[in-house]
């Protein structure tokens, strides 16, 4: 059976648009047919005349270069799209910011962790990696899977924006720089205090607001795990910790400093997660859900409940501690 005739059913397919869709349930072969998917349920191909053979190029050949680390691998990036997707279609996104600024969030998502080798920015620039040298400690990883994006978007074969014109070209090259560029947690506290400087009179007819809201977007899909049920959730963060544990003994090794959250020694899952999703990830989705009401019920309650769920855990860890 070829893969291009397998349709997704209508089931799935409304599957597709939940915060509780789990990508672990389903082989690497589905969740490509999933992001085509993505795209001809958005009628992104028909609007932006990509070719269903182009299409299905790059997303193959996105694909190709994630690699096999235990977080940032092709099941990360296919869980922020799906996010972002399921957002889009809670909050009708498509007729508030144009199915232009969407195809640039699609494809920032897909992308947005290309080729990342499981080692983050502070690694990189203590280490001295050829990436930081490259790249001057700027965002070293962030802008490394940027280029690989439109390194895999020169093959003409994978080039799902050659039909477009030069103008437009130019404007979704910029967003999806402007996006992945935005996933750089060192630029967290920045972005969220841009965007709640201004959510409460937003324009949608400024560029500026929806640049800035289309970073907001992309963020809260990259760290969104928490928002999905638990058992979708937890072995998203052993495989975080794990990548992370791995960076921290590595950082052991080579006599480099030793980032304080990564330490297998000094952290534990129900501690860290209190303070990140207290301290981090509600405030950020508190914020959009100011602007976009739908998302409360969507994201932000089962947010608040997980913060609950790890206070809870805290307890029961520290009374252990106690008795
Ligand atoms: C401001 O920069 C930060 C802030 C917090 C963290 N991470 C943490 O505090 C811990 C390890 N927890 C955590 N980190 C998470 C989650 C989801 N994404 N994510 C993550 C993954 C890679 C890089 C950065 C983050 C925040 C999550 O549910 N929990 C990492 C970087
Ligand atoms: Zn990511």
């Amino acid at each position: 059976l070829n893969i291009c005739d397998v349709v997704v059913s209508s089931s799935v397919r409304e599957w597709l648009r939940s915060p509780a869709f789990d990508a672990r349930q389903w082989e690497d072969e589905e969740l490509l047919l999933m992001l085509q998917t993505m795209f001809v349920e958005l009628e992104l191909p028909h609007k932006f005349n990509i070719p269903l053979s182009t299409l299905r190029n790059f997303i193959y050949e996105v694909y190709n270069n994630y690699n096999e680390v235990p977080f940032h691998n092709f099941r990360h990036c296919f869980c922020v799209a799906q996010m972002m997707y399921a957002m889009v279609w809670a909050v009708n996104l498509v007729a508030k910011i144009g199915d232009l600024e969407v195809l640039v969030l699609i494809v920032s998502c897909i992308c947005h962790d290309l080729d990342h080798p499981g080692y983050n920015n502070i690694y990189q620039i203590n280490a001295r990696t050829e990436l930081a040298l490259r790249y001057n400690d700027i965002s070293p990883l962030e802008n490394h899977h940027c280029s690989v994006a439109f390194r895999v978007l020169e093959a003409p074969e994978c080039n799902i924006l050659a039909s477009l014109d030069l103008a437009t070209y130019r404007t979704i090259r910029e967003g999806i720089i402007r996006c992945i560029l935005a996933t750089d947690m060192a630029r967290h506290n920045e972005i969220l205090a841009q965007f709640t400087d201004i959510v409460s009179d937003f324009n949608y007819t400024s560029k500026s607001h929806i640049n800035l809201l289309s970073m907001v977007l992309i963020k809260v899909a990259d760290i969104s795990n928490e928002a999905r049920p638990m058992d979708v959730a937890e072995p998203w963060l052993d495989s975080l910790l794990q990548e992370f544990f791995k960076q921290s003994d590595a950082e052991k090794l080579e006599g480099l400093p030793v980032t304080p959250f990564m330490d297998r020694d000094k952290v534990t899952k129900p501690s860290s997660q209190c303070s990140f999703i207290g301290l981090v990830l509600l405030p950020l989705f508190e914020i959009l859900g100011e602007l976009f009401p739908e998302l409360q019920e969507l994201i932000v309650a089962p947010v608040r409940y997980a913060l609950d769920y790890y206070r809870r855990l805290n307890e029961a860890a520290k009374d252990e501690r106690h008795q």
